[in-house]
């Protein structure tokens, strides 16, 4: 079934997949930091929906059908459970409940993160779109989130490589016509000219 999305709100899913925080042996720090990132670059309306799973692919799966069928999200975002260990099953979850891969998300956030950690080539994270919504996986680091959606900076705050975040309100305003806008100073969204409102 295709969810009605609003053409208003942006509504996004929050999705940490970690086995220790999801039994509490210690605090999800995922889901705080990518609302606290969303909250300050993003300028137009937006709601949030957040679930914290273990690395167990059934419950990755139907979390992530949940979240755009029934929630109606346009974007969900995961952080956690995409390297190469045998719990590490983020990737392949999301693959197999994909309706067409976005390439360019991960080969981005790829590039991105080598300039943070020469572990970088170990996430195996892929963007998707599911019916209208788009849904991106993000490495399980904390501090990965901010590094990955916003992309490296130099000391002046000048732009080296653009983050992911950049592409997707153009990337939403495609597939479902909302028009997201965010914050220069934190993230610029790149659109063609002809795109733009
Ligand atoms: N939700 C989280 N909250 C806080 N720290 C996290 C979280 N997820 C991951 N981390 C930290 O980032 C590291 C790498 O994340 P990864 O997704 O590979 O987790 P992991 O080692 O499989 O463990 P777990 O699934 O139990 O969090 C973790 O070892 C942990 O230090
Ligand atoms: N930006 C960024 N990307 C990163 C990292 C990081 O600290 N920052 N950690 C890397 C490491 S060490 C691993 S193993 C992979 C997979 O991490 P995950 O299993 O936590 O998703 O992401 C990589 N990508």
């Amino acid at each position: 079934m295709t969810a009605c999305l609003n053409k208003e709100i942006l509504k996004i899913g929050l999705v940490s997949i970690s086995d220790r925080a999801s039994q509490g042996i210690y605090a999800d720090q995922g889901i705080p930091e990518l609302q606290s990132w969303l909250e300050s670059a993003i300028t137009t309306p937006v709601e949030f929906e957040t679930r914290l799973i273990p690395d167990e692919q059934p419950i990755i799966e139907k979390t992530l059908i949940e979240l755009v069928d029934q929630s109606a999200c346009h974007l969900v975002l995961t952080t956690g459970g995409t390297g190469p260990a045998k719990r590490d099953v983020t990737p392949d979850a999301t693959l197999a409940i994909a309706h067409r891969e976005m390439p360019g998300f991960g080969e981005q956030m790829r590039q991105v993160s080598l300039h943070f950690v020469p572990t970088a080539i170990l996430s195996r994270q892929v963007g998707v779109i599911r019916h209208d919504s788009l849904i991106l996986n993000l490495p399980g680091q904390p501090k990965a989130i901010k590094e990955t959606l916003e992309g490296v900076k130099d000391t002046e705050g000048n732009v080296i490589v653009r983050g992911i975040f950049s592409a997707v309100p153009y990337c939403l305003q495609l597939l479902n016509e909302i028009y997201v806008e965010t914050d220069p100073k934190i993230c610029d969204s790149f659109r063609p000219k002809s795109a733009r409102r």
